[in-house]
């Protein structure tokens, strides 16, 4: 086992911010032998940090105090919780330059798309600390004049939140802060890659007054923790970000005990190009969506789709673009792409190139590894791509675009939805009818139309068929963590 780091603290303003420990029941807990998982910068792969490597005992005791601090987060007003959720959304602003640093050292993006999710993830608590005031019951006309019905909207129970390393903040953040405004409290388990941004933001919780036990963050052992929240009685809602493949087992475990589950999973988002777009403005939203995080983003486009008699002028557009794009470590200034997450997020980008080329697609610009080493990949483009190629039907969550031809709008819809996932997808025409008819023909569950940056803390975020269940974001988010509940009033004639 290494020395744990010491030098990360000193970047940060707040070094407090910088915590080694999980977060249960409003202390910090160290594993009880001293069993840590590493840490590192996917940049340089230099160890940044060892946080504990929990299990089933922790997980359990995570569960039991949110239960119990469930009696009475839940029994507070709106209001009381509403302050609670803005003062950490105040405190988060206060500190987004160390929340930011801490997100790029452990995750790899460059710093102020670091800044931008830290603050796209402080919007949510903004938003649900507005709208946990707004949890509005009805009263519905009843079917007798002596009876009144009455729908009133309740807090569901304990949350957990199993969330990925590409998003580490505000994936946290989307989850927990609609489950805190409904009157939910939450346990969670970070990705092991990520740790730091989820246990930043424990330290800023509890200095907003967030009662213990109202958000735990549980390091450590996947298949532990996972299995008891999803097996707990005193779960009821399992709201997941990661792959379609964890997903489906988080689904099948939570089914024994007829959990909740909210599931965003992956995608394989296509870029539809039609000849009538404005070919400068859609190049522009091609790199926007595709090379956003380096391309590891469930929404970034993962195939583009090109009308053929646009096809050689957007791909000559878009290779010029690409090739401009600056690799580097994401703390380094005007850094745009930075390291994949891992050596395994590199071998896939690279089999999903190399099947590429040997079924007959070109380099438009990239196709290597970097010249930086560890685990960076060239910005991308491949012409020619065709659908029997892997890149086409798998998620390649990397900095790669290959571009498919089609000739008519009903090639395009076909060839966008043949695929098993549906959650983003992007069209870009100048024909407003065009525009309706293909958003509403794509069997997705988000559509930029001449727009490809799409999350924002207002609207429903979240796909169909198997890229997930249920909407984060807007007033969608929040009824995830809401049941309502039925409740009749009968003999009001005093007879
Ligand atoms: N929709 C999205 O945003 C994401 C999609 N992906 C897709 O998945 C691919 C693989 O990435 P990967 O990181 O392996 O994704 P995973 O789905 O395996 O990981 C996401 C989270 O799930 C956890 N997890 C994995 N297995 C279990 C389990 N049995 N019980 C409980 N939690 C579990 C992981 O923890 P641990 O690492 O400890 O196993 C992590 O916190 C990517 O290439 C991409 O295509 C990945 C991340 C996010
Ligand atoms: O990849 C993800 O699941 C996170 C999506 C980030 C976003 O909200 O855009």
């Amino acid at each position: 086992m290494a020395d744990a780091p010491t030098a990360l603290p000193d970047a940060l303003k707040d070094p407090a911010l910088f915590r080694q420990q999980a977060y249960i029941d409003g202390a910090w807990v160290a594993h009880p032998a001293g069993a840590v998982t590493d840490v590192t910068n996917p940049a340089t792969g230099d160890l940044i940090a060892q946080v504990p490597k929990l299990g089933r005992e922790e997980a359990t005791r995570s569960v039991e105090v949110a239960e119990q601090a469930f009696r009475a987060w839940s029994k507070r007003t709106a209001k009381e919780r509403s302050q609670i959720i803005r003062r950490w959304f105040d405190l988060m602003t206060e500190h987004e330059d160390d929340l930011a640093l801490l997100l790029t050292l452990e995750q790899g993006k460059p710093l102020p798309e670091a800044l931008a999710e830290v603050r796209y993830g402080a919007a949510f608590t903004e938003f649900y600390a507005e709208e946990a005031k707004r949890v509005y019951g009805d009263v519905v006309p009843a079917h007798f004049t002596d009876r009144r019905i009455v729908v009133a909207k309740q807090p569901i129970g304990v949350v957990a939140a199993i969330t990925p390393w590409n998003f580490p903040n505000a994936m946290i953040l989307r989850k927990v802060a609609p489950a805190l405004a409904a009157g939910c409290t939450v346990v969670c388990k970070p990705a092991p890659q990520t740790p730091l941004s989820a246990l930043a933001l424990c330290e800023l919780a509890e200095r907003a007054g967030l009662p213990a036990g109202c958000f735990n963050v549980v390091t450590g052992n996947e298949v532990e923790i996972g299995g008891v929240y999803t097996s707990h009685d005193a779960v009821r809602v399992v709201t997941f970000t990661g792959s379609t493949q964890v997903g489906k087992l988080l689904m099948e475990q939570s089914a024994r005990t007829v959990k909740k589950t909210s599931m965003e999973l992956g995608g394989n988002a296509p870029f539809i190009v039609f000849d009538d777009a404005d070919i400068d403005r859609a190049v522009e939203g091609a790199i926007a969506s595709k090379y956003r995080n380096t391309g590891q983003t469930c929404v970034c486009t993962n195939r583009i789709l090109v009308q053929n008699s646009v096809y050689a002028a957007f791909t000559q557009k878009l290779s010029a673009a690409v090739a401009k794009l600056k690799v580097g470590h994401g703390t380094e200034d005007g850094a745009q792409i930075g390291p994949l997450i891992d050596a395994q997020a590199l071998d896939k980008v690279a089999g999903h190139v190399a099947d590429a080329l040997a079924k007959g697609a070109k380099i438009g610009t990239g196709g290597n590894r970097h010249a930086l080493g560890g685990t960076f990949y060239e910005p991308t483009v491949l012409i020619d791509a065709e659908p029997d190629m892997r890149i086409a039907r798998e998620e390649t969550f990397g900095p790669v675009a290959p571009v498919f031809r089609f000739r008519t709008e009903e090639e395009a819809v076909e060839m966008a939805n043949d695929t098993n996932y549906g959650l983003a997808a992007y069209v870009y025409s100048r024909d407003v009818g065009r525009c309706w008819r293909v958003g509403e023909a794509l069997d997705f569950g988000i559509v930029g139309i001449n727009e490809a940056l799409l999350s924002v803390e207002v609207a429903p975020f979240g796909g169909v068929k198997e890229s997930g269940i249920g909407r984060e974001g807007g007033k969608w988010g929040l009824e995830e963590f809401l049941e309502p509940k039925y409740m009749t009033f009968g003999g009001l004639d005093g007879e």
